[in-house]
């Protein structure tokens, strides 16, 4: 009796530790007012972020601020954590597209916005809204990709990390320009980055404001492929697709198991590894598989 109350209680705690890590960084133990800083995004309104669902479990997000080149207003900053919000709960959810209206990526945070919200405490409420909102997306249990096309510059580059994947088109650029604006990166995307390209070649970008065009990119690490310009919505659908053929809740294991090894030490990662294979062992999947004595030939 005792005994299995205490392996109720302790399966319960590593039930809600597992969940806690795909919540959010920073809540009101930190500081941070979320109510507070979405009231006064709402200020700043324009754009949207635009979220299409597809029956093959490919969701694909636009940026639609084609005007100052799908510049992150307030509202988008809302939109876009409602948008990761809704895709957690994807169920057939296997891929996501990311890319920008009208062949241009993002050009950063709206910068009428910021000049409003300079004050320290904004600055650092804004910080952890971005953060909370771009961890999310990047444990998302689906495969992510950002398509860019046109700049993907400050708070728009920062974005880009929180993909699993950057293609890029001809032409197109991803630049830290936050030197360039007295800043470093606060969205995350200093400490994604030198996980995506290293301590060394990270700092060069952010010293440098560097340029990164697709060769670069590709040099790096930085960005996987790089797609035609004409149809490059498409040819990302069909480069994502090697990877999201099969069932949604193996896919999103794949995922899940790959983000722990991203984030945790190493035992912990190996623990989650046991608790996400355990949802796969004998589920339809599996016992399909070994039903049709599948073959790997
Ligand atoms: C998290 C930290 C951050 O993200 S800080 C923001 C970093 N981003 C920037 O500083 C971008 C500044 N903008 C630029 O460098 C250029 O506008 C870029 C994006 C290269 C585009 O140049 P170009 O193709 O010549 O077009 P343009 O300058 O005429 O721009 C078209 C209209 O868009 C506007 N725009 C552009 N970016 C933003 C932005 N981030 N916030 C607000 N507005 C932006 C431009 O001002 C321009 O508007 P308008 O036609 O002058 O009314």
């Amino acid at each position: 009796m005792a005994f299995s109350l205490w392996k109720g209680l302790f399966q319960t705690t590593k039930g809600r530790l597992l969940q806690q890590r795909s919540l959010s960084l920073y809540s009101h133990a930190h500081g941070f007012e979320e109510e507070e800083i979405k009231k006064k995004l709402q200020l700043y309104a324009g754009g949207s972020i635009d979220l299409s669902k597809a029956d093959n479990g490919i969701g694909v997000l636009t940026l639609n601020n084609p005007r100052v080149m799908n510049a992150f207003t307030g509202t988008m900053m809302i939109e876009l954590q409602e948008r990761v919000l809704e895709l957690e709960n994807w169920k057939d959810g296997k891929g996501l597209i990311i890319h920008g209206a009208e062949n241009s990526f993002c050009s950063g945070s709206d910068l009428n916005a910021v000049r409003a919200l300079s004050s320290a405490q904004d600055g650092m409420n804004m910080c952890m809204f971005m953060q909370n909102t771009l961890t999310r997306l990047m444990r998302l249990p689906l495969i992510t990709v950002a398509l860019i096309q046109g700049k993907a510059l400050g708070g728009g580059s920062e974005l880009t990390t929180a993909c699993d994947f950057r293609l890029m088109t001809p032409g197109s650029e991803i630049r830290f320009v936050h030197k360039q604006m007295g800043l470093v990166p606060g969205w995350g995307g200093a400490s994604r980055l030198v996980q995506i390209v290293g301590s060394g070649p990270a700092l060069k970008l952010l010293s440098g404001a560097l340029r990164v065009n697709p060769e670069i990119a590709l040099h790096l690490g930085l960005a996987e492929e790089i797609l035609c310009t004409s149809g490059s919505l498409e040819a990302a659908h069909t480069w994502l697709n090697q990877y999201t053929n099969g069932p949604a809740e193996v896919i999103q294991a794949a995922k899940k198991v790959i983000a722990a090894g991203r984030e945790l030490p190493l035992e912990a990662a190996l623990r989650t590894e046991k608790e996400i294979f355990g949802t796969v062992w004998g589920g339809p999947a599996n016992l399909k598989a070994l039903t049709q004595r599948t073959k790997h030939k």
